[in-house]
């Protein structure tokens, strides 16, 4: 599916750099970049083997110098479209590129539309929509981890999984067709016995995939965390151990932390939006008690509560306040300023709440901060799936289509089960087929496909 016209665009970020890359892609790249780059060497670019970097001039149509660059041609379909692809890199101004830019539409490109480049290397089937997703989970990436799960899902990990599951699908329709064409009554058992049991591995697939987006949903965005617990037990002073600088105010008076301070970190290789909040306790003060609402409203947008007590202290009425009001939320509990003393409360929270949950640290000699950490890259990791084979979705998208291929399995199961006609089991099995199919965008529709180039940036 060649596309018939060619595009052109900037591919570098706005603004004064070193570099800038004006790209062009289509059948008409060559011949447009031929009337307007001059190599030094006097030949002419298709001259050199394709991906050489040409040295020489870009002229304007008078034969004026715009810019020195230099020049790349990528011959399809050994390019980043799969299409004929001109790569020009001049002095990073703004005035160079855009000059460059106005020549190429000039001699016959139009401007790409956002995400153009990478929506022609998917419909000329260079890689599948799971990897064209990937390169903006590329650029966004917010972690070295989520960097990582990008690139391994642009190299088409995810996407050869599914495509594995995807044929297993099939292979079960092919076999319920044949019997449904000859029915054989003495092989019924045998046949329903041997589908449930493909589709239950199939199932079982599809959930450990799902069961990795928990965590590849972390390592994009951030795990949301709130410090919460009541006064001057030390949530700004974790907040600041944990960034390692002294951002929020710390002192020996109660209610220092009025407003909700966010940061955002990495914690043990996990990137964290972590809330210090305002200590909740009964308060008259007004300006307080605002305070403490606000640190309620992150309580319950939080999706991981660090409750942070005094082991010095027994628990108060404003710690079981607390402790009531995290009920149902993840949680652990920190149990600081055991430099001071021995605590005296982790064994009653041990007991009340799982004793791994519970971890004894000091925020001032930063003492068990290393277990907080393994703490939390256990609840992100989980305790066995940390293998560099684990493949981790993180786009919703995906998410969305995998949960509802789960749902039509777990129904083709079900139907096996209660020994449904054929027919009612290959409904189900296709149906997860095709939402299977619409990951990769084997059987998507248009309308879907432009909607996920569009969140593209140009020249992308
Ligand atoms: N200058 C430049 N740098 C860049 C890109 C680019 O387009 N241009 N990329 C853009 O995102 C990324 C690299 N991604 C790329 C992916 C595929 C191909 C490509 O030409 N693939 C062909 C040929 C492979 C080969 O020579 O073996 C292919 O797969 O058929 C190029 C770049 C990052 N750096
Ligand atoms: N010895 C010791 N003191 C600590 C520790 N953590 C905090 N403190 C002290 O406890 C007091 C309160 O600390 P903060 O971090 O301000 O407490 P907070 O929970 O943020 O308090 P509010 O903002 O008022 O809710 C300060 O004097 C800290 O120096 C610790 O681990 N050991
Ligand atoms: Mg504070």
């Amino acid at each position: 599916m060649i596309q018939e016209d060619t595009i052109s665009a900037v591919t570098t970020a706005p603004g004064n750099a070193a570099i800038g890359i004006v790209r062009i892609s289509g059948a008409d790249a060559l011949q447009i970049a031929d009337q307007m780059f001059f190599a030094a060497s006097g030949k002419k670019l298709e001259t050199y083997p394709s991906h050489t970097m040409v040295y020489g001039f870009v002229r304007d149509r008078e034969g004026r110098d715009i810019d020195e660059v230099l020049t790349v041609y990528m011959k399809a379909p050994r390019s980043y479209t799969a299409e004929d692809v001109i790569e020009i890199q001049c002095h990073g101004g703004m005035q160079s590129i855009r000059q460059i830019l106005a020549l190429t539409y000039y001699y016959g490109a139009r401007p790409a539309e956002p995400g153009e480049f990478t929506k022609r290397a998917f419909l000329n089937g260079r890689i599948d929509l799971v990897q064209a997703e990937s390169v903006m989970d590329i650029i966004n990436s917010k972690s070295a981890a989520a960097l990582k799960i990008a690139v391994q899902q642009q190299e088409g990990f995810l996407s050869k999984k599914l495509k594995e599951v995807r044929r297993k699908l099939r292979d079960v329709i092919v076999h319920l067709e044949a019997v449904i064409d000859y029915p054989e009554e003495d092989i019924e058992d045998v046949t329903y016995y041997e589908v449930k049991n493909s589709i239950s591995g199939a199932a079982k697939e599809v959930a450990v995939l799902l069961e990795g987006a928990h965590t590849g949903k972390i390592l994009k965005e951030g795990l949301r965390t709130a410090i919460i617990g009541r006064p001057n037990v030390g949530k700004s002073s974790l907040l600041n151990t944990l960034l390692k600088e002294d951002r929020a105010l710390v002192s020996e008076y109660e209610g220092t932390t009025r407003d909700v301070i966010e940061e955002q970190l990495v914690i043990g290789g996990v990137p964290v939006l972590l809330a210090d909040t305002a200590g909740i306790h009964d308060t008259k003060d007004f300006v307080e008690k605002l305070g403490v609402e606000r640190s309620r409203a992150f309580l319950d947008k939080a999706e991981l509560i660090l409750v942070v007590l005094d082991g010095t202290q027994p628990l108060t009425s404003d710690d079981e306040t607390i402790l009531a009001a995290i009920k149902g939320k993840n949680a652990v509990f920190v149990v600081n300023k055991t430099d001071l003393a021995e605590s005296i409360i982790t064994k009653t929270l041990a007991e009340r709440f799982a004793p791994e949950n519970v971890i004894e640290i000091s925020a001032k000699t930063k003492e068990g901060i290393d277990r907080l950490e393994s703490w939390l890259k256990e609840y992100v990791y989980g305790s066995s799936r940390q293998s560099d084979e684990e493949i981790y979705i993180q786009n919703e998208r995906q998410i969305n289509l995998l949960r509802q291929a789960a749902d039509s399995l777990k129904d083709a199961v079900e139907a096996a089960e209660n020994r449904l006609p054929y027919d009612c089991l290959t409904i189900d099995v296709d149906r997860a087929l095709t939402l299977m199919g619409e990951i990769t965008g084997e059987t998507v529709r248009d309308e879907i496909i432009n909607e996920i180039f569009a969140r593209f940036c140009v020249g992308k």
